[in-house]
């Protein structure tokens, strides 16, 4: 039993292939060959039927052109001898469509029985065309499907009565005794000889009837596609096809939403055992699917991901409900009344609610039937009127092995909370072999993908970057996010992508990833965004795994991590002022992190590269207590202090320093102590003391003029200050000391400023731009545990920025 769709006769060249799949099918033994309608007919038929009803005379034009089509086909087909019969009859057809079509356009009136006779043709031609061309290579029968499938009268989407059908499948067979038949697909009629369908898609079903009333070895749904799929591959891009499925979970996935076969096409076959085998015709050489009562294991957990869109949710509830029998009963009789399909049931062992899941199409009337229902309860306060809840969809893992593995809900969940996926509704079979998840629409892109990574893509997890303040710092990271890109997917499985690059007058954005090799044209071409517009862009395309990176110096992008925290996203800062803003705003945005299982990062605040933070982290995590910290925490004042010696000015050297990518974008930040007062007050708090920045003592050794004015103005201080500077230097080399400028905290006060050392002390001889970190704690009291390196520098900075963004991804 052979199933053509709608697309493997769209056109003369697809026709031509299905041919020659059943007559590859024929040396095997018989064949029926179910054939839909030429793609796309069908709608262009209900659309001729009710431009008909609206008075529209353009219906006229739109069959004209879908009756070309079919006898362009056919020349093209047939044989110039062949093609006379066949003609006729598409002609024929053709002229009673239209004269069905001038009837309905006459009534001005579009029953539901007409429109089943009207949408009939789109079948019973093709199956004709069908019929021709193979007959033209071997001797082939048409049956019309009428005369096999008997339905009830439900015009739109009849009921099959499957022992007739099978009476009269396997009647007609007795009588006419061929090697190959072709049947049309999606039609029968009632018990009168009307003309019924069996709802969108039932060529299948027809199938599945035949094969199941002929005791078929196997059906075969040829169509557009190498099989069922692990996901819908519009939406997760690695989907895969699945190669062998039970029946039991075909149906699952097949009704949440996996559109390769219409959903009751199952339970024929499976009743008779009768193997379904889901092939593609345009690459007749792929496996396909095959979907049979114990297919080989699989070392996936899950077989497939699937979902439902336009779904809502109704909630029933009150303490009216609570151990009274028979409210269940009376909810989904109401809805039944409506013909309301229910989608998903849940309940709370409280009984206090009922939860449904309908099409959102049907919430008018479910309002309506269920207020009414249940109007005595409701007047009576005992239970409120139903509560709608819309823009919702189901997203269902599917699979027989679920059952035999603990921790499938407990990943399924992990996964979407990670990235913010809020789940209003669960349910669950006894049978295990359906999870299903109710979440906003508009998370499924990303809902799908996550789970699709978690169970069928192990080793592997896509990250998405957005990275704001392509500097000194952000450009060095990119470049070194560029050259990693490789080892990163195949050693730490993170295909890490840059969704989006904005500086202050450019913002770049590719959901595909943008090349790294390019970003800095590609952003110079590219139109401004604001930091809002840059949050918004990153809430609104609500990627999976995604990350800010924010690599200015800017106060106002630190404003706007709470709202992507918020929603799951992480952020890694390398710019220090959300961490050292007031204890309240800090402790939130970590609070907000761990609430909403996401990170926030910024190791680099302290140290550049060097891991201070994450040393700290585990020093407290594990319990010890950190009592004194004493360090040098700034790269610019150790570079520009080890450099200066009066031989040239104190400010070239500061030039210097700035030059070399160790100063603030802004210097007077270092050269003031306001950056190493950062510091060691983002070192006190993540100690756990929950200083503000008030608490932290600033001893400056610049005149007050230099931090007068702009940036230039303080350079022309620094030199119009030089002999201060020199004394400064003098004064340290006459006593045998150096000069460090040193933070310390001890006893919940801390304190910056610049000291003589001498050469005992632990900084005297700290080199260049490096920082040092000294560590007092319970556990390293006599010797304190000691962190030094450079600490400062574009490069170094960008590979602690590169680290924390790991961190971030395989949480
Ligand atoms: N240098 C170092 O050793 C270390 C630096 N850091 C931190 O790294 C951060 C960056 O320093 P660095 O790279 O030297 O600075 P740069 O000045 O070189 O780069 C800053 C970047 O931020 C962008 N930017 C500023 N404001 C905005 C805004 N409102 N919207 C979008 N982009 C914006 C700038 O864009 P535009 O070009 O348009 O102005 C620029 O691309 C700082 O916070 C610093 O404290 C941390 C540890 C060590
Ligand atoms: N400007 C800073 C850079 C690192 O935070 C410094 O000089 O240390």
């Amino acid at each position: 039993m052979l199933k053509f769709g709608g697309t493997s006769v769209a056109s003369a060249e697809n026709i031509e292939k299905s041919c020659a799949i059943a007559l590859h099918a024929l040396a095997g033994g018989p064949v029926v060959m179910v054939v839909s309608a030429l793609g796309g007919t069908t709608d262009a038929l209900i659309g001729a039927g009710r431009a008909a009803a609206s008075g529209d005379s353009r219906y006229r034009e739109a069959l004209a052109q879908l009756q070309q089509r079919h006898l362009a086909a056919a020349q093209a087909l047939l044989p110039p001898a062949g093609q006379p019969d066949v003609t006729a009859t598409l002609t024929q057809g053709f002229s009673e469509l239209t004269q069905l079509c001038d009837g309905v356009f006459a009534l001005g009136e579009l029953s539901a029985r007409t429109l089943d006779r009207l949408m009939s043709y789109g079948e019973l031609l093709s199956s004709q065309l069908v019929c021709a061309v193979i007959g033209g290579k071997t001797p082939a029968a048409w049956a019309d499907a009428r005369q096999l499938i008997r339905t009830n009268s439900c015009f739109g989407k009849a009921e099959v009565d499957p022992a007739a059908t099978r009476q009269l499948v396997q009647a007609f067979g007795q009588k006419h005794a061929h090697a190959l038949w072709v049947v049309p697909g999606f039609i029968g009629a009632d018990a009168e000889g009307t003309t019924t369908t069996l709802g969108r898609g039932g060529s299948d079903y027809t199938a599945a009837l035949l094969a199941a009333a002929l005791d078929a070895d196997k059906l075969e749904i040829w169509t557009d596609v190498s099989g069922m799929m692990t996901a819908d591959p519009r939406l997760v891009a690695r989907a895969r096809p699945i190669a062998g499925i039970s029946y039991q979970e075909a149906m699952e996935l097949s009704y949440f939403g996996a559109k390769v076969l219409y959903p009751p096409t199952i339970q024929p076959v499976m009743e008779r055992g009768i193997p379904l085998w889901i092939k593609n015709t345009f690459a007749p050489a792929d496996y396909g699917t095959l979907v049979e009562v114990d297919p080989p294991h699989s070392p996936d957990v899950v077989r497939g991901l699937s979902s439902i869109g336009q779904l809502a949710l109704l909630n029933l509830e009150g303490s009216g409900m609570v151990g009274i029998p028979g409210f269940s009963k009376r909810l989904f009789e109401a809805l039944a009344r409506k013909r309301i399909n229910v989608v998903l049931i849940t309940q709370s062992s409280s009984e206090y609610s009922i939860c449904v899941g309908v099409a959102a199409a049907d919430v008018p009337a479910a309002r309506a039937v269920v207020d009414a229902e249940f109007a005595p309860e409701i007047g009576a306060g005992r239970i409120a009127p139903l509560r709608p809840e819309l823009g919702l969809a189901i997203v269902a893992l599917v699979g027989e092995n679920m059952k035999n593995h603990p921790g499938i809900s407990g990943r399924l969940f992990g996964a979407l909370g990670q990235n913010g996926v809020n789940i209003r509704a669960i349910a669950q079979g006894s049978s295990e072999r359906n999870i299903s998840t109710v979440i906003r629409s508009e998370d499924v892109p990303k809902a799908i993908n996550v789970l699709h990574e978690a169970f069928f893509e192990p080793a592997y997890k896509q990250v998405n970057l957005y990275v704001l303040g392509p500097g000194n710092v952000g450009g060095k990271l990119l470049a070194q996010l560029a050259q990693q890109q490789a080892h990163l997917q195949q050693q730490l499985g993170l295909q890490v992508r840059v969704v989006a690059i904005a500086n202050r007058r450019h913002c770049v954005v590719d959901e595909n990833g943008l090349d790294l090799a390019t970003w800095p044209a590609a952003l110079a071409a590219a139109g401004p965004c604001t930091l809002d517009e840059f949050t918004q862009l990153i809430l609104s395309r609500n990627l999976r795994n995604s990350i800010l990176v924010d690599v200015t110096a800017n106060p106002a992008a630190a404003d706007h991590y709470a709202a992507l925290l918020e929603k799951s996203v992480a952020v890694v800062a390398c710019n220090k002022v959300a961490a050292s803003s007031a204890y309240a705003n800090y402790a939130r945005l970590k609070g907000l992190a761990q609430d909403f299982n996401t990170r926030f990062l910024f190791e680099t605040n302290v140290g550049a590269g060097l891991p201070i933070i994450g040393t700290l982290g585990d020093l407290t995590r594990s319990g010890d207590v950190v009592r004194r910290l004493e360090a040098v925490l700034s790269g610019t004042l150790n570079f520009v202090f080890n450099n200066y010696d009066g031989s040239r000015p104190f400010a070239e050297v500061v030039r210097q320093a700035q030059a070399e990518g160790y100063t603030e974008p802004d210097p007077r930040l270092d050269l003031s102590g306001t950056d190493v007062a950062r510091k060691i007050l983002i070192l006190a708090r993540e100690a756990g003391h929950p200083l503000e920045m008030s608490d932290v003592q600033i001893e400056s050794f610049l005149p007050a003029s230099c931090l007068e004015g702009d940036v230039e103005a303080f350079y022309e201080q620094l030199a119009v200050h030089e002999a201060h500077f020199r004394a400064l230097y003098d004064a340290a080399t006459a006593a045998g000391k150096r000069l460090k400028f040193v933070a310390r905290y001890a006893d919940g006060t801390a304190a910056v400023g610049l000291q003589a050392v001498l050469p005992s002390h632990d900084v005297y001889e700290l080199r260049g731009k490096d920082n040092i970190v000294l560590f007092y704690t319970d556990r390293y009291s006599e010797q304190p545990l000691v962190i030094k390196g450079a600490g400062a520098g574009a490069e170094v900075t960008a590979a602690g920025v590169f680290a924390d963004i790991i961190r971030a991804a395989r949480l």
